[in-house]
């Protein structure tokens, strides 16, 4: 087989992270690039799915942080372009928490559990703040403990929903507090193709670029101060004198791509400490709809005894107007228990749960979507989670090059990890790279960045609750 000829950049991953790399570096005169995929698509966590007749939205769903003092470059891209999206407003979401009978908890104890909730947070954070597991476990007041269904229903939506972030969070800090659900029929994946539409060629929005190989999974890397050889999957070998790495963290922390030599281990203990967040949307259809529309009633809570049950729920009258379609999430532990059962257990699960909300006599869904990103193996999680009180060795570590190999991906971005926006920004090193002849030395020059993001003030959002 004839090898391909030698790149100055090789990308692996075609997701926002890579295509923004990719971009910067032709926009930099660099044009000899090769983006090698695993998948058959571009857009990695960025996916949408025809269900029930209109566009879902499995991975990344909304622009988060709009409406600040700077504006969001998603945002912006997504306004060019003239992409749908709603308002999602939250707040209503501790006024619609539903007992296992059906009941509407009354708001004065949604608002005390929620205050129990946040007081429990604020401990937890002050003992880890201090830097002293201990301190952190004795600080702990039993008291506040959450025990009864609203408890941990309110508790999950503060932990493991939305707010298991490091604090202040830059996102709202820079951009704004408000979110919005792409509903688009082209997708949120529609952004990527016009952004890799300004550098690769195309027609009738198809990607003809010989420079973008899709179904190649990358499985070794060999590096030497020479330049590195990458292995594909189906026996190919790529040779280039740098490459820009942007597979997820799941992916780094699993055994899909081997290095030789090894990364080093101050590298591999950095991408093991980052915890990984499994976050799944089930999508379930339905002929009619029983739930309350209107004002205030998007978002809907349902507590159980067990954290995490099928609690946080979304209609989407708002987005798509009678499609008729629930998203339930679920993350972490309950995400992987369904992905390893039959949609048809899950939607079992979901129809009891939601007939102890809404009664006997509803429908049963007639469809069902479980995305499973933690069992997709080009993927293994949603996004980052770094711990709460997190050292900024670990994120500079995990972001530093190795020899000739760099890496990006929204793990990347000390300030907006977890976002869309955090795999697009996620290119400090090739922000460097401003002029079209200095650009591949300046990828080599440079050091990790020393980006300073130091945790301040101790506080808990109210996005949701
Ligand atoms: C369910 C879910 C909900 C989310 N919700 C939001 C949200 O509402 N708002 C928001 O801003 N963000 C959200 N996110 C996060 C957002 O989607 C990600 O931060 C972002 O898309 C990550 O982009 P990336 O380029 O870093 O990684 P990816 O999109 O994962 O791109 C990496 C690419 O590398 C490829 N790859 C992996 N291994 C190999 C290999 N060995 N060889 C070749 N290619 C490989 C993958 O196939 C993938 O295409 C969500 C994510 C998920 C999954």
């Amino acid at each position: 087989m004839e090898s391909p000829p030698r790149s100055s950049v090789i990308i692996i991953g075609a997701g926002v992270s890579g295509l923004s790399a990719a971009k910067v570096l032709a926009e930099n005169g660099i044009g000899d690039l090769l983006i090698l995929e695993a998948s058959d698509r571009i857009g990695g966590r960025i996916r949408k799915e025809m269900f029930g007749d209109v566009s879902v939205e499995l991975g990344a769903g909304w622009i988060a942080g709009v409406g600040g003092k700077e504006s969001n470059p998603v945002w912006e891209i997504a306004a060019k372009l003239g992409i749908r999206t709603c308002f999602s407003d939250y707040s209503n979401a501790r006024y619609n928490i539903y007992d296992r009978s059906g009941k509407i908890f009354p708001s004065g104890i949604a608002a005390d559990s929620y205050n129990k909730a946040l007081g429990s947070a604020i401990q937890k954070l002050k003992g880890l703040e201090s830097n002293n597991v201990e301190d952190a476990t004795n600080r702990m007041d039993c008291s506040l403990t959450p025990k009864t269904p609203i408890e941990l229903a309110i508790d999950f939506i503060l932990h493991d929903f939305e707010m298991a972030e490091v604090e202040p969070i830059s996102t709202y800090v820079d951009f704004g507090e408000r979110e919005f659900l792409v509903a688009d029929e082209r997708g949120y994946e529609y952004l990527l193709y016009k952004m890799a539409e300004e550098f690769l060629f195309t027609s009738e929005g198809k990607i003809l670029d010989n420079r973008l190989q899709l179904n190649k999974v990358v499985r070794e890397l060999q590096h030497s101060r020479n330049g590195v050889t990458v292995k594909t999957e189906d026996g190919c070998v790529y040779e280039a004198d740098y490459v820009i790495l942007s597979a997820s963290i799941g992916v780094l922390q699993s055994d899909l791509i081997s290095f030789r030599p090894p990364l080093p281990r101050w590298k591999t203990e950095a991408i093991e400490k980052c915890e990984v967040m499994v976050y799944t949307k089930i999508f379930l259809k339905f002929p009619y709809k029983f739930w309350p529309c209107g004002p205030g009633k998007e978002f809907f809570i349902y507590a159980h005894e067990r954290r995490g049950y099928y609690t946080f729920w979304q209609h989407m009258e708002n987005a798509y107007p009678g499609s008729n379609i629930l998203v339930v999430t679920l993350t972490n532990d309950e995400s992987k228990r369904v992905e390893s059962q039959s949609d048809e257990e899950t939607m079992k699960e979901a129809m009891v749960v939601l007939r102890d909300m809404y009664g006997p006599e509803i429908p049963d869904a007639t469809d069902i979507l479980v995305p499973r990103w933690w069992n997709n193996r080009f993927q293994r999680c949603s996004y980052s989670n770094y711990p709460m009180i997190s050292n900024n060795q670990v994120i500079n570590d995990i972001k530093a090059p190795v020899g000739r190999i760099f890496f990006t991906g929204e793990h990347t971005s000390e300030r907006f990890n977890g976002y869309v926006h955090g795999g697009h920004l996620a290119e400090p090193l090739l922000a460097l790279a401003s002029t079209q002849a200095d650009a591949v030395s300046s990828l080599h020059k440079c050091d990790a960045p020393a980006q300073l993001y130091l945790s301040g003030k101790l506080g808990i959002p109210e996005v949701i609750l």
